[in-house]
């Protein structure tokens, strides 16, 4: 079950000819695959491509119904791999990821193709994920781009840009037989915006249609001698077309005045940051309208030769705009000025940020050092007084951390209990939410080498004393820690444990069902248990505990795992359901039986205040959110005591942390019942009168002491 449902929106991607589209730029995607006749559609879910991901599942029927196939590939290399399909047939085909992670995992498959060329235009599209509201290391895709030779458009962020390159990003794949990728910021995936559609239209040719008919040719397998024939087809061939394609089509766009001295060149992608920066220098407004002109590249490679000189004939100096390093597109831009014989200076990172994220503040700073240097008179008045600097203690941290009633912090609280018994531990953490581990208040994990790399990360650990742990999601298992990690430790006698975190979805992006999942959809085979997948590939020690909450048992497994006389590697899947998945799939069958006036039981934990004795090693062994503290009721006691706060979902990890530490017993369980049944009400009142007993005996007695 996914983060978001599309079901509503996705009404909107039957719209015909003439209709004005409006929503999100994700959708617009979609729509313009649809109406450029694409005939599969491919890839795999990561920040900012998951709603991307999840629209496609969502519109999967209607894909059905004009004959294009989807599926959500096992991972970007699977997804890659897929663009097969076009290689031999006018088959056009689209596949999504999260970049630059996703390439890289893709990036053999997307070498091949890249290599021999396609027939029919295969687009990528990638969500580019760079900048402070990043999770992954600050990487670009343009290195691919020049590696393998693949386009790259980055499209201006506005909804007709968006669909133009799409249509446009097919065309070009096909004129110039060469992949084309489209990036994606993560505000392009989620600009709103209009643009006029066009009918949806039926593949020329469907993959089934493909299949019947299959062509071979040898020319276009990466083997030799054909693999050196692709080299000079690419230089001789398909780069001149992709060039010729590119300018006939003015992919690339002009804002501004005509003619100046100066001007800015900028990716297509951060055109919107760079009007921002300019309008807060009074040099643009919101309409783009700027008062020196900006050559915007909706295509970051190739660049186009006869543009650049163009633009560039009769300016003292430009400045180039460019997100991430090393300054590609600036190295070359020089290559290209020098090659066309002009003297124009090129500026970019010696006034911009090296690295780090363009923003419309960072852009505006760079735009006045350069209209310093090379026209002080259209320079801002005075330097802009730097913000005034925040203490870290004015400001409010929030790290990243485990949901409230998440499955995994049990896990990790098991682990502390094991490190106090038999001391610290290497662990090889994984890409997925179980990398909070890594912060307060667990500590715990080392490295994390990449989705699914856990097991693999631990593999030069060879123990002959402690053994060491590795961590891996579901989701990381099935996208290759099957083979990289567990397969590899069966082949290489490992003696390590790998807690694989079986919470039945890919959760750290954002909840889609696995091969293991226990939902049943329609058009695919879940419920394939992770225990069978690593017996099958040799691993003898495996455990499934199937309650992490339970972290006594967990602690007993874990400590059992780490100190068992078995050598070889082990297994233990961790299972309990993501919380947040949890939610969504309850919430609205909660509320529908409330409405209809059933019985419903919620459970919510709590802390007695005159049991806790507020030395908090709860909070310090849990980090729950809802877990929190609050002034000791007690005039005697000084200590704030531990509360549980109305968001506890009830999973019970605070109670049974504190009893598998021995810590207290002040955590009690709550059932909350809505609409009780007689029985109910019975045991209610039966328990109000025993308390009221007791509670009257008790004031009896403190009243005949007191004095
Ligand atoms: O959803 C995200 O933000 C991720 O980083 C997950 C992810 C999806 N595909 C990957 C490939 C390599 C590393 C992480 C991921």
């Amino acid at each position: 079950m996914a983060e978001r449902s599309f079901k509503a929106e996705i009404e909107r991607l039957k719209l015909g000819e003439g209709e004005t589209f409006h929503g999100e730029g994700i959708l617009a995607v979609t729509k313009a695959l649809l109406e450029s006749g694409v005939a599969y559609v491919g890839g795999y879910q990561g920040s900012p491509i998951s709603h991307l991901m999840d629209v496609f599942s969502d519109a999967s029927e209607l894909m059905a119904g004009l004959g294009v196939h989807f599926e959500s590939s096992a991972s970007e290399a699977t997804a890659a791999a897929m663009l097969a399909a076009s290689v031999n047939y006018p088959l056009r085909g689209a596949v999504a990821w999260k970049s630059v992670v996703g390439t890289n995992v893709a990036s053999d498959a997307l070498s091949n193709v890249a290599s021999g060329g396609v027939t029919g235009g295969a687009l990528i599209i990638l969500g580019e994920d760079y900048g402070e509201g990043s999770s992954i290391m600050q990487e670009r895709t343009h290195a691919f781009a020049m590696k393998s030779q693949m386009w790259l458009l980055d499209p201006r962020p506005s909804l007709p840009v968006i669909v133009d390159m799409v249509q446009k990003g097919f065309e070009l794949s096909e004129a110039s037989n060469t992949p084309v990728m489209l990036e994606l910021r993560v505000r392009a995936c989620h600009v709103t915006g209009s643009f006029t559609a066009r009918d949806n239209r039926r593949p020329p040719l469907t993959v089934a249609e493909a299949a019947d008919a299959p062509v071979r040719d040898t020319d276009r397998i990466v083997l030799p001698p054909a693999n050196f024939l692709h080299e000079v087809e690419k230089i001789e061939k398909r780069w001149p077309a992709g060039i010729d394609f590119i300018r006939r089509n003015a992919l690339n766009e002009h804002f501004g005045t005509e003619d100046d001295d100066i001007g800015i060149i900028v990716q297509g992608g951060i055109f919107n940051s760079l009007n921002r920066g300019l309008e807060l220098l009074d040099l643009s407004d919101a309409y783009g309208n700027a008062s020196l002109p900006i050559y915007v590249l909706n295509v970051t490679y190739p660049l186009i030769p006869d543009e650049v000189r163009d633009f560039c004939a009769g300016k003292r100096a430009v400045l180039v705009v460019e997100e991430g390093q090393p300054e590609f597109i600036e190295h070359e831009l020089n290559t290209l000025i020098r090659r066309a014989g002009l003297d124009t200076t090129v500026c970019g990172k010696d006034v911009l940020p090296r690295a780090g994220e363009y923003t419309a503040d960072a852009i505006r700073e760079g735009v006045s050092k350069f209209l310093r240097q090379h026209a002080p008179g259209r320079a801002p008045a005075a330097q802009s007084a730097p913000p005034p600097a925040l203490s870290p203690a004015s400001v409010p941290q929030r790290p990243a951390g485990f949901c409230t009633g998440c499955p995994e912090r049990p896990i990790f609280s098991a682990m502390k209990l094991v490190q106090k018994e038999i001391g610290e531990l290497h662990v090889s953490a994984d890409i997925g939410c179980h990398l909070f581990s890594i912060l307060p208040p667990f500590h715990i994990g080392n490295t994390t080498m990449g989705y699914g790399l856990g097991t693999a990360g631990a593999s030069a650990f060879k123990p002959e004393g402690k053994r060491a742990v590795a961590i891996m999601g579901d989701g990381g298992f099935w996208h290759n820690g099957l083979t990289s990690g567990i397969g590899n430790a069966v082949f290489n006698q490992d003696d390590n444990l790998t807690i694989i975190v079986d919470n039945g979805y890919s959760a750290a992006t954002g909840g889609q069902d696995i091969l293991s999942s226990r939902a049943k959809p329609p058009h695919r085979k879940t419920n394939n248990p992770i225990e069978r997948a690593v017996r099958g590939v040799g691993i003898a020690w495996a455990r499934t505990r199937t309650r992490t909450y339970d972290v006594a048992g967990m602690r007993d497994t874990i400590r059992e795992a780490l100190t068992s006389p078995e050598k070889g590697p082990k297994v233990l899947i961790a299972q309990s359901e993501c919380q947040l998945n949890r939610q969504r799939r309850l919430k609205p069958q909660i509320a529908r039986a409330l409405k209809s006036g059933q019985r419903v039981v919620r459970e919510r934990f709590g802390v007695d205040p005159d049991t806790c004795t507020g030395d908090h090693s709860c909070i310090r062994l849990s980090g729950c959110p809802s877990l929190s503290i609050r002034t000791n009721p007690d005039p005697l006691r000084q200590d704030p005591v531990a509360h549980v706060e109305n968001s506890c979902v009830g999973c019970g990890v605070c109670g049974e942390v504190s009893h598998a530490a021995i810590l207290c017993p002040s955590f009690y369980k709550a059932r909350i019942i809505s609409n009780p049944s007689r029985g109910d009400r019975i045991r209610h009142r039966m328990r109000q009168w025993v308390i009221g007993f007791l509670q009257r005996h008790d004031e009896r007695k403190l009243a005949a002491r007191a004095f």
